[in-house]
């Protein structure tokens, strides 16, 4: 096994422009080929999970070209949904925001599909996606175990109605339906059971729609609706911003260890959830200036807090780690859907720490760190999971270093990112 040991890092300052959204990278690819007219996706995002979204495109008969970094990509639109004749297996990895889209518009096109990934992805929950898209008419059958993929799909007109979904386990069920309606025979209501997670990716789909043409009413995020007889048309370019996410490893060194550190290709008007990561760190004691192209964080005496971060499951990840340099016991609640991600992140991060030496009360659905007076060089179990390499890269802002075992699974979402990590510092120590 692949592994990387960062040796103490004494300052980082600098400038980093952070790689394309994953999230609004699968979205713009989606939705640029069920548009009428030709789309040029800039600043995409080159990493695994597009590249899973890619191929599925291809097979599924889009056409489009991709420059030589694989950053731009026009795509030509089916001006509707997908249409193959025989039968197609896709493989879609670990990439939810390819898994869950994709079995929504293929179950409202014309094909006949079996979606697999990898072994994770069987493990991850797609029944009340499922079960909402049924309402609607669809047939897809569980190839393996009742509630996850693999799944078999054989495409039809879907007719839309009345459709109740539950957005209590993951909020891409719903992102995915609202994508899917305006290939359906008739007008839309979504009405959402069980307390919506993870709101703002919500938002980022409304966002791109509209983009693309189509407008959703959204009631106070508890019913959607989306009137018939609406298409998605190309906006003829669409940007990707940079990922907020992957921003957050570099905004919360600049609190801990900075100097500054300024994120470029995000900033104050973002589209992206994400970006209030840096409000933690701010109430944590970094001072924070926003920009619209920028987010700059210095450095600054951290202390702990103690919040509902179910609006960030992504980078509430990163803010595990920062505490480890904060004063007190940070708690991060309202987490319960990090079990059922990459890893059952809960375990998985409550173990890391542990190793490192903080003291750490993992409970069904929030995690509380205290950390030790000085940490302990360990080697970091990764378990294929992108975050838990790339957050516990920060440990080496200590003065001890840090293993991290395979750290090429950060080619999920930011295949470069300990090369990107080290210019923060290599001018500094
Ligand atoms: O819609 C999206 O792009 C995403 C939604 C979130 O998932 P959940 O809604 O399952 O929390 C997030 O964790 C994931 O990385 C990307
Ligand atoms: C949860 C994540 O990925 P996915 O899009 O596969 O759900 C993630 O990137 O942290």
């Amino acid at each position: 096994m692949e592994q990387i040991t960062l040796e103490p890092i004494a300052r980082v300052s600098g400038e980093v422009n952070v790689p394309g959204s994953k999230s609004l990278s699968n979205r713009a690819l989606l939705l640029a080929a069920l548009s009428e007219g030709t789309t040029t996706v800039t600043n995409l995002l080159d990493s695994d999970d597009i590249r899973y979204m890619l191929t599925a495109l291809e097979e599924l008969g889009v056409t489009y070209t991709l420059n030589e970094d694989k950053t731009v990509c026009e795509v030509q639109g089916l001006a509707g949904g997908f249409s193959k004749t025989g039968r197609l297996s896709l493989f879609l990895g670990n990439a939810g925001t390819a898994m869950r889209p994709l079995c929504a518009a293929l179950a409202a096109s014309d094909v006949q599909v079996e979606l697999t990934g990898e072994p994770r992805m069987e493990e991850r929950p797609i029944r009340d996606l499922v079960d909402s898209l049924r309402q609607a008419g669809a047939n897809i059958t569980y190839v393996k175990e009742e509630g996850y993929p693999p799944l078999s799909i054989e495409g039809k007109m879907l007719h839309g109605g009345t459709i109740d979904v539950d957005g209590s386990v993951s909020s891409q069920f719903l992102t995915a339906l609202l994508m899917a309606a305006p290939l359906f025979g008739d007008a839309t209501r979504i009405r959402i059971k069980g307390n919506l997670v993870s709101k703002p990716y919500i938002d980022i789909t409304l966002d791109t729609m509209a983009k693309f043409g189509v407008m959703v009413e959204n009631h106070d995020y508890a019913e959607f609706y989306i009137s018939a007889g609406q298409r998605y048309r190309s906006p003829g370019h669409f940007m990707v911003e940079g990922d907020a996410s992957s921003a957050s490893y570099f905004l919360a060194a600049g609190a801990i260890k900075g100097g500054t550190v300024r994120v470029t290709g995000v900033g104050k008007d973002s589209v992206q959830g994400d970006i209030r990561f840096a409000e933690v760190l701010e109430k944590m004691g970094a001072k924070v200036t926003w920009h619209e192209e920028y987010i700059e964080v210095s450095g600054a005496h951290l202390k702990s807090v103690d919040m509902d971060m179910n609006h960030i499951p992504d980078a509430a990840m990163t803010i595990a780690t920062t505490a480890l340099f904060a004063e007190g016991t940070t708690c991060i609640r309202n987490i319960f859907n990090w079990r059922v991600k990459e890893t059952d992140r809960l375990h998985a991060m409550a173990t890391e720490l542990k190793k490192v030496g903080a003291e750490v009360e993992e409970g069904d659905d929030y995690i509380c760190i205290t950390p030790p007076t000085s940490l302990n060089h360990a080697q970091i179990d990764t378990y294929n999971d992108h975050r838990i390499a790339m957050c516990f890269s920060l440990v080496a802002l200590s003065d001890t270093p840090v293993t991290i075992n395979d750290p090429g699974c950060t080619a999920k979402t930011f295949p470069d990112y300990f090369e990107r990590f080290k210019r923060l510092y290599s001018d500094n120590n």
